[in-house]
């Protein structure tokens, strides 16, 4: 792509380290609730025993467990009813021990996700993706908002300012229209906070590649193996790849992820967020943050600026 100077090579916005930095903050908020009385602490539910989801569900104890909360894990059987996952929702929703919580997703197919995300009480939701923490997202474009934010989406800006990437008039197209990214994306960088200018690609996009060689920023976040390719980069744009589709490594025949960003495109960005190593871990530093503010909140010790 890049031709006589020699290919350049982004920098790569580690969100590995900057995940660490975030939850090295984090352990000082959780000494100062401590020492008020408070222990903040996360719940999970995990419906049913996939692997992968196990794994990822382990990850945010250990991680919440190194920061100093306190984390309750429960586990149902994947055969479990409606009614018996709710009635964990409402015992989470009137348990003081726990601050904030998520439902793993996705859920088996025989129950109703939406009306158990709706269930839960919209001060404790730590993915920050319930109807009523969205709807205040949509209608609060000036102001600080007072509840949990999307994870994913906080995590890719945090990625980006700790980087001090200016994001304030830069053209950020997001590609993927699914409420956990794409969508609630555009919510949190078009406020007024942020001043960003979005443009929300997804499967009916004609011309994806118009599109993405516009943009200062891409966020990919589809699901859709090495879509962003080298060519339908801006050279120096910033590449936030949030994409995952687990396929069989061909060399090794192994499970293994791929992104939604070609390898190439590190010849033609200026900055690049791999996967692994990128939001991952930046979405469970976040998820944490939004349990210790929700627990802030709930010992009147509020410092959130989001
Ligand atoms: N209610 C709910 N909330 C979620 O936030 C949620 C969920 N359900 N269901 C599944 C997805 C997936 N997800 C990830 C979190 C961390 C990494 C992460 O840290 N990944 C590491 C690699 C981890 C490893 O594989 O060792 C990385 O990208 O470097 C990835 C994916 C949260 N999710």
């Amino acid at each position: 792509m890049v031709s006589g100077a020699g290919a350049m090579t982004a920098q790569t916005l580690d969100g590995k380290a900057t995940a660490a930095a975030i939850k090295a903050e984090l352990t000082e908020r959780v000494a100062a609730l401590k020492a008020k009385g408070v222990t903040p602490g996360i719940a999970t539910v995990l419906v049913g025993a996939d692997p992968g989801s196990q794994l990822y569900v382990g990850m945010k104890h250990k991680q919440s467990q190194a920061i100093g909360m306190n984390s309750i894990q429960h586990e149902l059987p994947a055969d479990s009813t409606q009614e018996q996952v709710e009635a964990l929702i409402d015992q989470l929703n009137a348990d003081p021990e726990c601050h904030g919580y998520i439902v793993q997703l996705p859920l088996p197919k025989h129950l109703d996700t939406d009306r158990i995300l709706e269930r839960i009480d919209p001060a404790k939701d730590a993915d920050g993706l319930h109807p009523i923490n969205l709807g205040r997202l949509v209608l609060n474009v000036n102001g600080p908002i007072e509840t949990p934010l999307p994870c994913t989406p906080r995590g890719v800006i945090e990625l980006l300012l700790r980087h001090d990437y200016e994001l304030k008039g830069k053209h950020v197209v997001v590609v993927g229209r699914g409420v956990t990214i794409g969508r609630s994306m555009g919510l949190l960088l078009t406020r007024r906070q942020i001043n960003a200018t979005v443009t929300l690609t997804h499967t009916g996009t004609e011309d994806m590649g118009y599109h993405l060689r516009q943009a200062d920023v891409i966020v990919a976040a589809a699901g859709v193996k090495h879509l962003v390719r080298a060519e339908d980069v801006k050279p120096g744009a910033a590449v936030l790849d949030v994409g995952v589709t687990r396929e069989e490594d061909p060399e090794t025949g192994k499970q293994k992820v791929y992104g939604d960003v070609h390898p190439d495109v590190a010849e033609v960005a200026g900055f690049l967020s791999p996967n692994p190593g990128g939001v991952g871990p930046m979405t469970v530093a976040l998820l944490m943050t939004n349990v210790v503010e929700a627990a802030e909140r709930q010992a009147g010790l509020a410092t959130q600026d989001g």
